[in-house]
């Protein structure tokens, strides 16, 4: 459904004192994604992963490259385009605080979408209700401010937002990151849901090898602005090829064995040793699923 071909892209670095110089950001990026699947986006920070899917939101101007969604080239959208882009791509970002204007009441910021794509005004209301209790969220909501739900409820809304206009590609960007461990997995769980429920692909960018190692069909792990390797999750997780991607995933691996696996791990004596050093020092690597989603969210209620 979606194809890029060696996008490039470069910011300008100094100041009005300084020389302006171009630091390469992306270098020839390609990959391509199928319906329905989703592409984890891994690396190490500043690597270029938000500026690669800016790129693909059209917040950003690639350099050159070329950006096809389902047979269109959406690279540089003109005015009638952006509207094309915008109903089929919709992206979530790290911080609902910075990402929801704080002057708007909730449905103000879910109607937005609405009124850019000149939908009747009429019916905002009802599709608005609808799109909330998509993500668990209810009429009550609606006259609030962001300041006044809490950060997971506030990622809701901007989950909410984004599907709005039911776009076939959701791209994630590191969306748990800014959360409480035990909202990380409620968010995991409904993107996961809305995935299905929808039948969106998505493209989820993320630190955590853990939870990519749960949710990813394919993954692609970047360095330096490059994708070094993109393979099933299968081949990145059992024969790494790249350097970098076996250093990753052997660093994963030994923080996973860290990790008890008993069934009932508040009671097991891994846990009372050295569940209380992990969860605070390496919140990002908690497991978030199954019985580690148990194991954190118990620690989380002491
Ligand atoms: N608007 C901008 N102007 C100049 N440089 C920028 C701009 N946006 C990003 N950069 C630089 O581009 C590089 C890539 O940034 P980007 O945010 O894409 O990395 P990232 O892999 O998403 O990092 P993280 O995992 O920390 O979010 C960084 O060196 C960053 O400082």
């Amino acid at each position: 459904m979606l194809e890029v071909s060696e996008l490039n892209k470069s910011y300008s670095s100094g100041n009005i004192f300084s020389r302006k110089k171009k630091v390469k950001v992306l270098e020839d990026i390609s990959f391509s994604i199928s319906k329905h699947e989703t592409l984890c986006i891994v690396g190490e920070s500043g690597c270029g992963k938000t500026t690669l899917a800016k790129c693909l939101v059209n917040l950003e101007k690639p350099d050159s490259g070329k950006v096809i969604l389902e047979d269109t080239d959406i690279t540089f959208p003109d005015r009638n385009l952006n509207s094309f882009v915008s109903s089929n791509i919709q992206m979530v970002f790290q911080n609902p605080d910075t990402s929801l204007n704080p002057k708007k009441r909730i449905y103000d910021i879910m109607a937005e979408p609405l009124i850019l794509q000149k939908r009747p005004k009429k019916n905002f209301r009802k599709i608005i209700l609808e799109v909330l209790d998509h993500v668990g969220l209810s009429e009550k909501h609606l006259m609030s401010y962001p300041h006044q739900l809490s950060g997971g409820q506030n990622q809701r809304i901007a989950i909410a937002r984004a599907i709005i206009l039911r776009p076939t590609l959701l791209i994630a960007d590191e969306v748990t990151s800014a959360l409480d461990v035990s909202i990380q997995a409620q968010i995991i769980h409904l993107l996961i849901k809305l995935k299905k429920e929808m039948g969106m692909t998505l493209i989820f960018i993320c630190h955590d090898l853990i939870l990519v190692k749960r949710i990813a069909d394919r993954v692609a792990v970047m360095q330096e602005g490059k994708i070094v390797e993109i393979n099933t999750k299968d081949q990145i997780f059992h024969k790494p090829q790249h350097q970098y991607t076996q250093k990753l995933v052997n660093d994963m691996e030994k923080l996973s064995m860290k990790l008890p696996e008993s069934d009932n791990l508040s009671s097991s004596p891994e846990f009372k040793k050295i569940g209380f050093a992990i969860l605070n020092c390496k919140r990002q690597y908690i497991h978030i699923f199954g019985t580690k989603e148990y194991f954190s969210v118990k620690y989380n209620k002491k």
